[in-house]
């Protein structure tokens, strides 16, 4: 049925992508596919129609589908997407969210961080956090469309070769930097550098539509072509417009000895650098719903079905064995629903269901169907499916603090002077020539420091780690199952190692124009937990009040105190010669880490107390369903697929099994091209072998 919400929806998107900038060969295309989807929609409105209409799901949707892909947010619709680029395969994704409303909060890089939509946020709020004082601060997650690259900062970096070289230690062959490569090339079009040069006022600035060669030598914007790609359906381009403030950080940096490199994307997330970020060439937000569905608008065996939360999979017996789990478990399909009070309905799947639900919902919906460790299962009141003791288990996240240093140098121009005349203007520059302070993303300026740049007794830091038994800081509970503990004791022995590497970042500090120093801890030790409350996800009337959400940051002492190392650090590069251009004015406690060395001890209190009120997340939960072998607490195998399950995969951000010391998405898109990969490979095999099977039975 066509959805005529979605169709509006639909000319929004139009919107964003014609009205707002010049045509090119990429809106051709895109008005092109817009056309034929509403051409063929009209003609066949109950067949070809990708959106499914909500108020009349259960005519729209069909009983049964090849693949149910569980969220659509970055992985869902990568997936989804790859999928059916064969057309005789059918798929239905399910997505809470709905639609976004395309406007400028949602497309305009510089409007990042600003009125973050509740309606786009599932409003989940963590478990008291034991070590910061019991806060319980709120932990967003995209719901909606695109998942949480709808809402996020739009920084796009990958993690060191050595961050995916430990996944592969982790037990997964074929995921190192060599083997995810191809696929973080694979969703990169491009690298845009067209950079114009910049000035204090806005009405002088130059611009050029190429390379600036002194402009990307000022900035060291050097991209390496040949690891990046050029063809892919997401865009990547840096801004087209830098503040001075970039350039005195950077310089700040290499006051202080930390490197500079020209692509840090390249292999070696470390030092300073200007950040690529997911944006298109006319510098508007790219997230999955613009890269990987508004070009396949036209597919008719792809149905998308929003604001429909799934409550359960169906999980019934298989016909596969295996060793270790005995007869194995199959997703017959899922149990979904418009709202808390509305009637449950099913749709099956004939192959297999892909469970996209992003790191934290993924491992709460396993639990409710009844895969999970069986204290949790039992105390929820399900039937276990299969005991799985990692579900949920392995938390990590990137904890953060904003640390505030108050530039003050007059004739600056930063974010703030973003008003009035000035607002105008760089909004009428924006949507004239996509160029301005409007292409800059709160975020474009980033620091990756290593642990040696950062504290003296780097050393002695992380090895007295190994002095206390691995179980000693792991979550009470299903935490301390030995496969935790094992598993545990990897990555820690991984994480030390790569702490103790110039190439890999222990903090990240992001700058922004006014003076905001923001710190956060890239390869924690703290492992956390998440659980469902109840049986029912929508329990309490909505999902979010049935999440059990603990990060436990700082439950390993140390990374508190990688935290306050960063801040001392913050204290040193505000103190250079040329970050004193900017005169910055910091109040405490941030000034405490600049009033000098007799102070230190006292600072490091002090800065230790703002850590403990202060952090929040990065956004970067992983591990919660994590790709590693079952003795180690893994959850899925490396062809993703959940133990003791024939057809259930995951795909999201949760397998990661340990976090890379870089934002996520760059990443979660690779590893979601990677399972379409797998996903087909596995498809050809089985349908290989059952031809074989007949044709030997005919045979015979
Ligand atoms: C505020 C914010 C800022 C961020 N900033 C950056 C950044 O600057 N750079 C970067 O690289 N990364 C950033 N990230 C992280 C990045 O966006 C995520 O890592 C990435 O989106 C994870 O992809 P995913 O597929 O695992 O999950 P998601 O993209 O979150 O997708 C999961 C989808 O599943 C849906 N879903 C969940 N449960 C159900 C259910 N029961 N039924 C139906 N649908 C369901 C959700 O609504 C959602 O759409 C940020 C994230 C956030 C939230």
């Amino acid at each position: 049925m066509l959805d005529t919400r979605k169709i509006e929806h639909s000319g929004s998107f139009s919107y964003r992508h014609l009205h707002t900038r010049a045509v090119t060969t990429t809106t051709i295309m895109i008005l092109q596919t817009f056309l034929s989807f509403i051409f063929f929609s009209a003609l066949f409105p109950s067949v070809l129609c990708i959106f499914l209409d909500p108020s009349n799901i259960t005519d729209a949707i069909l009983p049964s589908y090849d693949y149910i892909v569980v969220g659509g947010g970055l992985a869902g619709l990568v997936v989804a997407n790859r999928l059916t680029e064969d057309k005789n395969v059918t798929v239905l994704v399910l997505e809470a969210g709905d639609l976004d409303s395309a406007d400028n909060a949602v497309t305009v890089p510089a409007f990042v961080g600003h009125n973050l939509s509740p309606a786009y946020d599932w409003g989940i709020q963590m478990a008291p956090q034991e070590f910061l004082s019991n806060r319980t601060p709120h932990f967003p997650q995209g719901r909606v469309v695109g998942g949480g690259t709808v809402i996020n900062g739009m920084v796009m970096t990958r993690g060191s070769r050595v961050d995916y070289d430990a996944w592969e230690e982790l037990g997964n062959p074929g995921w190192g930097w060599q083997g995810l490569l191809p696929y973080l090339m694979k969703v990169r079009t491009s690298v845009t550098i067209i950079i114009h040069t910049h000035h204090l006022e806005l009405q002088s600035e130059t611009f050029v539509t190429d390379v600036d060669p002194e402009v990307a030598s000022t900035f060291h914007i050097q991209p390496n072509m040949s690891t990046h790609g050029t063809t892919g359906p997401l865009e990547v381009a840096y801004p087209r417009f830098f503040y001075n403030q970039s350039s005195n950080f950077l310089r700040g940096l290499s006051e202080l000895g930390i490197p500079l490199p020209g692509d840090p994307n390249a292999g070696a997330m470390a030092g300073g650098m200007i950040n690529p970020s997911s944006m298109t060439r006319d510098r508007t937000r790219a997230d999955s719903r613009t890269a990987y569905l508004n070009g396949v608008l036209n597919r008719t065996d792809l149905h998308l079905a929003t604001g429909q939360t799934v409550t359960r999979i169906l999980i019934g017996a298989g016909r596969g064995y295996d060793p270790d789990f005995g007869n194995l478990r199959r997703a017959n399909g899922v149990e979904y629903t418009e709202s808390a009070t509305a009637v449950r309905q099913s749709v099956m799947c004939r192959r297999e269901v892909i469970l996209a639900a992003g790191a934290i919902l993924s491992p709460v919906l396993l639990q409710v169907s009844g895969i999970g460790p069986t204290p949790i299962l039992e105390d929820l009141n399900v039937d276990v499916q299969v005991n799985l003791p990692g579900v949920g288990q392995n938390l990590q996240d990137h904890g953060m603090v904003g640390a505030f240093y108050n530039y003050t140098a007059p004739n600056l121009f930063s974010t703030r002077n973003l008003t009035d005349e000035t607002l105008s203007e760089a909004k009428q520059e924006y949507f004239t020539d996509h160029t301005g302070p409007w292409t800059a993303p709160l975020i474009s300026t980033v620091a990756f420091l290593d642990l040696r740049s950062l504290a003296s007794n780097w050393s002695s830091m992380i090895y007295n780690i190994s002095k206390v038994p691995a179980e000693q800081h792991l979550p009470p509970g299903p935490g301390q199952h030995p496969s935790i503990i094992n598993g545990y004791k990897v990555q820690r022995r991984l994480l030390q190692r790569l702490l103790s590497l110039t190439s890999v970042g222990a903090i990240e500090i992001m700058a922004d124009t006014t003076g905001t120093l923001t710190a956060s801890l890239q390869h924690p030790f703290s492992r956390g937990t998440v659980r469902a409350r109840s049986a029912d996800i929508f329990a309490g009337g909505s999902v979010d009040k049935n999440v059990v959400l603990d990060p436990r940051y700082c439950a390993q002492p140390e990374d508190c105190q990688i935290m306050v190392a960063s801040l001392l650090f913050n204290g040193r590069l505000v103190g250079t010669d040329a970050m004193k251009e900017l005169l910055p004015q910091p109040p405490a406690p941030w000034n405490m880490a600049t009033a000098g060395s007799g102070l230190v001890a006292n600072a490091t209190k002090l800065l230790d107390a703002a850590v403990r009120s202060g952090l929040g997340t990065e956004f970067h939960p992983v591990g919660t369903t994590s790709m590693m072998p079952f003795d180690m607490g893994g959850v899925v195998d490396p062809r993703l697929m959940v133990y003791g399950t024939e057809n259930l995969r995951v795909v999201n951000a949760g397998i990661i099994p340990l976090v890379p010391g870089a934002h996520l998405q760059a990443s979660v898109y690779a590893i979601a091209e990677r399972a379409a990969d797998i996903l087909k490979e596995d498809a050809a095999s089985f349908a290989q072998t059952y031809n074989q099977k007949w044709q030997t039975k005919w045979k015979a």
